[in-house]
């Protein structure tokens, strides 16, 4: 993958982990990230690299992605006397992978990181691309940094564990990058859902690379998410879904799967796309077919949409008071609203009742 501090690989196969001692450089030791749950794979993952390493267990999904956590992780690389040619590995979900980033960003102003995501969005989202950072209650990802790893293995059989609703939240983000770059991989889902969400299966394997270069791609033209204008879209055309999606999370304390959240986000977007872009039905239609057809959320409490539109104000597309969000005109058009009308959005969140 291109990017601002050089090319890095991604590999993705069954038994990328192979090349994981390949990527440790010079290092005397290593850190190793991981969710508690995690525990045997980090331990496996440890007894391969061939140096002391330091095992660092952290909470489970969003509730790793806090300054406690990061300020633990911080005095944990103190005791080990960690040093700047010293490597941080991020093995776990999108969460791990998020915080992980963060540490090695933020320790001694930065350390190289390996990235070992192991949830599907993880592999074809959060792990590529350079974004790393930590909630706050009153906002998604508000602290954080742009930080590139300097490789990413995505190992596809440590998919072969991870539960079937998480598989499916994450291929929210893979219909995300169809919605808005790839058409390819509507069609892809559009033919056979159920295959799509088979971790086994050529189509899926095609899916994940699909994603990962619409993101790569992406990422490449604009690593520091330029404020976009109108139909000139760079890197926030990956924030489809994501203004009313992070609110959710946040009005649900960080409860919700980022996949499910963001698959209301998309549903509502489309809805306001449709108003405000002209949209066609049937676009809107395939939204609910495809992310419903996944299990997916395609609503939240109606009775919160003046909390969401107050959390909205702090997405970090929005300019000073003004709300900006990402619609599609058409799959693979996206284009950058600035100040949504608000009767649209409303009328959009009604609809989702
Ligand atoms: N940095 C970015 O560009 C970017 C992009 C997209 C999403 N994100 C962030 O990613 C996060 C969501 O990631 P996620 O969906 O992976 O959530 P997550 O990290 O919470 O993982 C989901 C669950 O799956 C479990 N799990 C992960 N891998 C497993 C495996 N192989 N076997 C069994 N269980 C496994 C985790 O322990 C967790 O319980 C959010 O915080 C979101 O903001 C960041
Ligand atoms: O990589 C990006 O850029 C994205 O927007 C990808 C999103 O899927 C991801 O959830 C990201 O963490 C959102 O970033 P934020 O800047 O809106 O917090
Ligand atoms: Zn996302």
């Amino acid at each position: 993958m291109e990017s601002a501090q050089g090319p890095y690989d991604v590999h993705i196969d069954r038994g990328a982990l192979t090349h994981l001692p390949g990527l440790l450089g010079d290092a005397s030791r290593v850190a190793v990230i991981h969710p508690e749950p995690l525990l045997p794979l980090a331990q496996k993952v440890a007894a391969t690299v061939g140096r002391p390493v330091t095992l660092i267990a952290v909470p489970d999904a969003e509730a790793a992605k806090t300054s406690e956590v990061l300020d633990a992780c911080w005095n944990t690389l103190a005791e080990a006397r960690f040093t700047r040619n010293d490597v941080v590995i991020g093995i776990g979900g999108g969460t791990t992978t998020d915080l992980a980033g963060f540490v090695a960003a933020s320790w001694l102003r930065g350390v190289p990181y390996v990235s070992v995501p192991t949830s599907v969005l993880a592999m074809v989202d959060a792990a590529v691309g350079g974004k790393t950072g930590i909630n706050l209650p009153a906002g998604k990802n508000l602290v954080g940094a742009f930080y590139e790893p300097v490789g990413v293995i995505c190992d596809l059989s440590l998919l072969d564990t991870l539960p079937e609703r998480d598989v499916r939240a994450g291929l929210a983000e893979v219909l995300k990058c169809g919605f808005i770059a790839d058409t390819r991989i509507v069609e892809l889902a559009r033919e056979d859902l159920a295959d799509a969400a088979d971790v086994t299966s050529s189509r899926f394997a095609e899916l994940v690379t699909r994603a990962v270069q619409v993101k790569a791609t992406v990422v490449a033209a604009d690593f520091r998410e330029s404020t976009s204008k109108g139909t000139k879209v760079g890197r926030e055309s990956l924030n489809y879904g994501h203004t009313l999606g992070h609110a959710i999370e946040a009005h649900a304390g960080y409860t919700w799967r980022h996949g499910d959240a963001i698959a209301v986000g998309m549903a509502w977007c489309s809805r306001v796309s449709r108003q405000l872009l002209g949209l066609d039905h049937e676009s809107v239609a395939m939204h609910d077919d495809l992310l419903g057809g996944l299990g997916l959320p395609l609503r939240y409490e109606q009775s919160a949409w003046e909390e969401l539109r107050a959390i909205m104000n702090l997405d970090k597309k929005a300019r000073g008071s003004m709300l900006r969000i990402v619609g599609i005109s058409e799959f693979g058009k996206p284009v950058v609203v600035d100040a949504p009308d608000e009767k649209v959005m409303v009328a959009a969140y009604r609809e989702l009742s």
